[in-house]
């Protein structure tokens, strides 16, 4: 690994009363780049995903962030500091359009001075109108949210979680329930996420993310077995026993 870290983890242990689900986990996470984190069933990845991801903070160790150790920072604070996480269709407005759901996340993001000032309201709906079609949705601008397909909700939670300008952007599952076409549109959609920042995602679809990821992170039984590019992750040896037997 040879470029800038953006995200780093020093010995994050979590436990849930007496089960240890991630031990002693030191990883750090290159800017600019596509990593996902992969093991089998119970590995411990949504719970580094948390971590990460502040949802819940770890029983040891710390996150950095930057220079900037985040170790127990309150969710709400993430995207001020340039993190948004992208797993929730709940973070949609069902009844409102897709444009409107763009441009309520926003405004989330703008100061209320600047917001009221038809200048900043008129680039509010440019840059809108410019994240619709950043994720494939400008010509479903008008319709409401809840009638979109699956994938093309979970589109536009990515365009919302994009409002804030985020340095990393946090996927969980992000191909989760979706059909072969979803999948390959957000597998596309990824990829030119990445040209603009960092993306750490969590994924089981193994050729996925093969396919489409700079390093892979490999957990298991909550300890870090391997990092690597993909060509590297699938020569493992190690990997290759973990993996043994399961598709
Ligand atoms: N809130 C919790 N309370 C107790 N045990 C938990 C909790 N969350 C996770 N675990 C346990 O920690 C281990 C790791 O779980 P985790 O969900 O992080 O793994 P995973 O790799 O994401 O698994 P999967 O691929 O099945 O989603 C599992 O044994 C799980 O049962």
């Amino acid at each position: 690994m040879s470029g800038e870290i953006i995200i780093r983890t020093e010995a994050v242990t979590r436990r849930f009363g007496g089960f240890t689900a991630l031990k002693n986990v030191s990883v750090g996470f290159e800017k600019g780049k596509l990593t996902s984190i992969i093991g089998p069933n119970g590995a411990g990845k949504s719970t580094f995903f948390n971590i990460l991801s502040g949802a819940f903070p770890p029983s040891e160790g710390r996150v950095v962030f930057g220079d900037a150790d985040i170790t127990g920072l309150k969710p709400h604070v993430y995207p001020r500091i340039g993190i948004s996480k992208s797993f929730q269709i709940t973070n949609i407005f069902p009844a409102f359009t897709v444009l409107e759901n763009v441009r309520i996340a926003l405004q989330a993001h703008c100061s209320r001075f600047n917001f009221w000032s038809p200048r900043s309201r008129l680039g509010l709906e440019d840059k809108a109108h410019s994240l619709l079609q950043m994720v494939g949705l400008e010509r479903h601008a008008a319709r409401l949210a809840k009638e979109l397909a699956h994938g093309q909700q979970r589109a536009l939670e990515i365009a919302v979680a994009l409002a804030g300008d985020p340095k990393l952007l946090l996927m969980d599952e992000p191909t989760a329930g979706m059909s072969p076409e979803e999948t390959s549109a957000m597998m596309d959609l990824i990829v030119r996420l990445v040209a603009d920042r960092t993306v750490i995602l969590v994924e089981h679809k193994m050729k996925m993310v093969m396919g489409i990821s700079d390093r892979l992170v490999v957990l298991h039984h909550g300890e870090f077995l391997a990092a690597g590019t993909p060509d590297e992750i699938r020569n493992n040896d190690e990997v290759k026993r973990v993996y043994l037997g399961q598709h």
